[in-house]
């Protein structure tokens, strides 16, 4: 099968530190896959190398065939906001803008007349149990409300990938569960595939896979599902 998403040998360092050693990575569609390792073992650069925020020194990273590694920085940008969503540790909501508005912010930015986008963006409050919050900016927000405003931002404009980087890292458990139970839902709903950078064993354990990077390079996989 031909992978959606894909790093091959990926070596990338920040000055003389090097962050990813031969480092191999593959996504199918609809594929949900958990990166997980120790602190400072390359899981966010590879998400970043995958995302086409950085591009790797050497070595091949391929979005349905294409070199991602080799696209101008404006082709590369049009890719993460047209086809890839992203969710952070922190919500990183845009404080000025109410709720909605962030959430529709993908659409506007991809030329969605406002009125569509406004109503698509609503949509996502229901899904996501935040009826009520459409008006509230990101500090009448609680750490979790804010998440699956952020969660929903990610998922409107229906991306092929989800790059999501410790989405639960700033939450407590029980809130964090609730990120991610509707993380999966909502991707599996879309057919979204997901790349999930976590240390947290409980929310690896959402994903049909996992993968363990080491020292830069992808260890192992494990938990392969039917
Ligand atoms: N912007 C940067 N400048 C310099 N060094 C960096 C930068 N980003 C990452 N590194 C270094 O690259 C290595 C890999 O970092 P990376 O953030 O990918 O690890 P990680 O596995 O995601 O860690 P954590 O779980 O702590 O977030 C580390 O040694 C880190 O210090």
């Amino acid at each position: 099968m031909t992978a959606l998403i894909e790093a091959r040998d990926v070596t990338l360092s920040f000055g003389e530190t090097p962050a990813l050693r031969g480092a191999s990575f593959r996504a199918e569609a609809g594929e949900i896959v958990a990166v997980m390792g120790p602190s400072g073992s390359g899981k966010s650069t590879l998400l970043h190398c995958l995302a086409g925020i950085l591009v790797p020194d050497s070595g091949e990273v391929t979005f349905t065939g294409d070199r991602i590694d080799q696209m101008s920085e404006t082709r590369r940008s049009a890719l993460r906001r047209d086809r890839f969503g992203f969710v952070f540790q922190f919500g990183q909501l845009v404080p000025e803008l109410t709720a909605q508005e962030n959430v529709a912010l993908p659409l506007l930015l991809g030329g969605v007349r406002r009125a569509a986008a406004m109503e698509r963006a609503r949509v996502w409050f229901e899904r996501l149990g935040l009826s009520g919050m459409e008006g509230r900016r990101s500090g009448e927000l609680s750490g979790g409300q804010a998440q699956r405003v952020a969660l929903g931002r990610a998922l409107v404009a229906e991306p092929e990938v989800l790059f999501a980087d410790e989405p639960t890292g700033a939450l407590d458990s029980l809130t964090g569960e609730q990120v991610m139970e509707l993380l999966v839902g909502s991707a599996r709903e879309q057919g979204t595939t997901v790349v999930l950078v976590t240390h947290e064993p409980r929310v690896a354990a959402y994903a049909d896979r996992e993968v363990i990077v080491r020292d830069g390079r992808v260890a192992m996989t494990e938990g392969v599902a039917s």
